[in-house]
Parts: C-alpha cells; structure tokens; sequence
C-alpha cells in the first residue's frame, strides 16, 4: 500500500484546514506499521484515505496496482470491504449478533462464501474458540478487539489499519492485543498500519512514521518506546516554542 503527495483540506466556515499537506509513504506487504504524532497532526485522516474511508483532495493512494481515486463509488465499497480490514478504538462490534456473526459480517456482507479452514485458523489465532455463541456485551474490552480483529481478517485483507486499537485498554490487555497484531504480521504475513499515541503500542510495530501539521517529519525503523517518547516529546517542545 502506498500514498503520494497525499494532501486534504477540510473547507470549515473560516480558514480551511489543511490535515494533509502531501505525504509520501510506502507500506510493504508482510509488515507492520505505527502512525504517530501530535494530536491534530492528520494520523486518521491518513488512515481514513489509505483505507478509501475518506476521498483526498490531491494525491493518490494505491493498494497493489489499484488507484484508489480512480474507482467509483461502488467499487471502492467493494474495495473496502474485500480488501482492507479496519479496527478501531471502540471495538464496533454490532451487540445484537453473536461473536461468530460478528466475524462473519464482512462476508456476509459482500456475499462471499466463508473461506472455513481460514476463519477456523482467525478464531483459533484470537482464542474465542469458547466465545463464539456469545454476544459482545458478555465479553471483556480485551476479547472485543479480539473480535474485532478476527472480523478485519475475516476476507484476508491485503491490509488492515488500526485506529489507536488499544486507547481504550489496560496495559496489560492492550499488549495482548498487539501481540496478536504482531503475531498475524509474523506468521500470517499481513500487512498492518496502526496509528497510536502510545510510544509502548508503536514499538511493537517494525517502523514508526511521525506526522507533525499534516507532513511526514520522522521515519524509523523499530526505534523502540525511548527513541519514539524523545521525538514526541522535541516535537511538543519545538511547537511549544513556535506557539509562544
Ligand atoms: N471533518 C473535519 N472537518 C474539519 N476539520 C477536520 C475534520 N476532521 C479533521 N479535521 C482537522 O484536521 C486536522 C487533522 O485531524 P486528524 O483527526 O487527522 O488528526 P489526528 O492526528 O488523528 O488527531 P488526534 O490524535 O487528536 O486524533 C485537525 O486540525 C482537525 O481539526
């Protein structure tokens, strides 16, 4: 997956507010990806264009060899739901269905006939084996985003992208949750691109990207939870100092 001179301006009542100001990225297959940055710094907006939720105003994004603004309406639905998988801090599971139709929804969905060895390998990967006939509500925050990731495999995405999945855990579940991410990168070979305030969350990942007003300002390879917290913290100073 990748973005070029990616930029989006939001039109408000006063001055337009420009979220993206032409990012440059590339996620390789098979790895594993943390967005940081300041709040306000354009880390969903990046998402919601990479994973076609939101259309930029300039700047493309590619899955494979797809252009994503060059698709209809329709097709980029299709898009959506076949090849990209989305998680997000509030679980969004739907409370009426069980776990099992909760996972199987995607498909459903897109009328695609469950793949049963592959679900049988996500339900296992997540642990809900147990948990299949229960509704969200019976379960844990934890075992939610469980699901909530067993549903983003579902159709075997080509990526997954991940909205601060573990804002609304305790340390100790949010890291069983990243260690499943990690595990479906490492064994799994898919590709994930998370976006997290927590420098722990991001040193799980292979690289950290950093956004600062909507530009690309720090890329590293596995800079591990110090180096991140440093770079936050000279970005926060440096726009301290600029707002003085
Ligand atoms: N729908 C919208 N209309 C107008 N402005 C918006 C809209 N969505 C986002 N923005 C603005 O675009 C900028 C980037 O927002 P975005 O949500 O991408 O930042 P973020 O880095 O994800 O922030 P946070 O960490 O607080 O979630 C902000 O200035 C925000 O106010």
């Amino acid at each position: 997956m990748r973005v070029q001179g990616l930029t989006r301006t939001y039109a408000s009542d006063g001055e337009p507010v420009r979220a993206l100001a032409g990012v440059d990225a590339a996620f390789l297959r098979g790895t594993f990806t943390a967005i940081m940055g300041p709040s306000g710094s354009g880390k969903s907006t990046l998402l919601q264009a990479a994973a076609g939720l939101d259309r930029p105003t300039a700047g493309s994004v590619w899955i494979g060899d797809t252009e994503l603004s060059r698709l209809s309406e329709t097709r980029l639905t299709e898009l959506r739901r076949g090849r990209i998988g989305f998680v997000f801090q509030a679980f969004n599971l739907i409370g009426a269905l069980t776990v099992e139709e909760n996972i199987l929804l995607p498909l459903r969905l897109s009328g695609v006939r469950p793949d049963r060895a592959w679900i049988a390998r996500v339900v296992e990967r997540v642990g809900l084996g147990e948990r299949l006939r229960h509704r969200p509500s019976a379960l844990s925050g934890g075992q939610q985003q469980r699901v909530a990731i067993a549903r983003a495999l579902a159709t075997r995405p080509e990526v997954i992208f991940c909205d601060e999945p573990t804002g609304a855990l305790d340390t100790t579940t949010a890291a069983e949750v990243l260690a499943l991410l990690r595990g479906v990168v490492d064994e799994h070979g898919q590709t994930v691109v998370m976006v997290t305030h927590d420098p722990v969350a991001a040193s799980w990942a292979d690289r950290v990207i950093v956004l600062a007003d909507g530009r690309l300002v720090h890329d590293m390879p596995q800079p591990g939870a110090e180096r991140i917290a440093e770079h936050l913290a000279a970005l926060g100073r440096k726009r301290a100092v600029g707002a003085r």
